[in-house]
């Protein structure tokens, strides 16, 4: 098997409001492995993705993604990793009033050396080269002159996921890419990821709410519940009402009280 790709051990997160959002999370995912990240409301799957690059820093355990101990990572080597980790929101963050290609060429920006170098008219035409190339892969090379905003918002995510592509990531990060999207958009959506991922052998992370989707897409599931890990399996040995129970168990004891 494959050295894990990321490594969490004993993971907690306390915020400063008393929340304890992660309570000692184990995870290992290894290379080229897609891991369905599944939980109801609150119960840490954000905070979890957000402490993999130190957007949110841990209270205590570790964390090694792409052999970078996150947790004692000075910013410099913070700043290399997040170049090689992709990832893609459920709010979709386009320039929304530049084009959809310079909105992919900007994907580059972190890979090239210096912002000098990135305004070379002859890097220029290789990212322009690049990002056609990563539109056509998206399907989207015909709308590579519209603006971005007149899009819609299944097309949004697929040039964001080609922006993405254009950083040459090795471990996608996706929180609830298609929760704004209606079911078809959705699952076109969900194909192209999955797509991309495997054909470039990239890690991937992905939160959804829909248990259809994560049915499809998932082989292996991490359910968390309140911060802790509930469920870590193969999707194919999942029945259906365990996988309901991971938000209606909850519900109940919410009702309860
Ligand atoms: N910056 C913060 N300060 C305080 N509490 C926070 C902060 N961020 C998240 N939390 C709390 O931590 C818990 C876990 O939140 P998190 O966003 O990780 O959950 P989630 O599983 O991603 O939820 P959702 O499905 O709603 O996106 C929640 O109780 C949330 O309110």
């Amino acid at each position: 098997m494959h050295d894990p790709v990321i490594r969490v051990q004993g993971l907690s997160k306390e915020f400063p409001n008393g929340t304890q959002a992660l309570a000692g999370v184990d995870l290992q995912v290894s290379a080229g492995e897609t891991v369905v990240l599944l939980g109801a409301n609150g119960s840490g799957k954000s905070t979890l993705q957000k402490c993999l690059t130190k957007l949110v820093r841990p209270t205590s355990g570790t964390v090694e993604v792409l052999g970078t101990d996150v947790c004692t990572a000075r910013k410099r080597e913070i700043s290399a990793l997040r170049k090689d980790v992709g990832v893609v929101f459920q709010k979709i963050n386009l320039v929304r009033e530049l084009s959809v290609l310079t909105n992919v060429i900007h994907g580059s920006l972190g890979r090239v050396r210096s912002s000098r170098n990135w305004f070379a008219s002859s890097a220029r035409g290789e990212q322009r080269e690049e990002a056609m190339e990563a539109l056509e892969r998206v399907g989207l090379a015909h709308v590579a002159g519209r603006r971005a905003e007149q899009l819609s918002g299944g097309q949004q995510q697929r040039v964001a996921i080609a922006r993405m592509l254009m950083q040459q990531p090795r471990v996608v990060l996706a929180d609830e890419p298609v929760a704004a999207l209606d079911p078809r958009a959705g699952r076109a959506v969900m194909d192209l990821l999955w797509e991309v991922t495997e054909e470039q052998g990239l890690t991937m992370i992905c939160t959804l709410h829909q248990l259809g989707l994560a049915r499809d897409y998932g082989s292996r599931l991490v359910a968390l519940r309140e911060g802790r890990i509930d469920m870590d399996t193969y999707m194919s040995r999942v029945a259906d009402d365990e996988l309901e129970g991971l938000y209606t168990a909850e519900d109940e004891v919410m009702y309860a009280h």
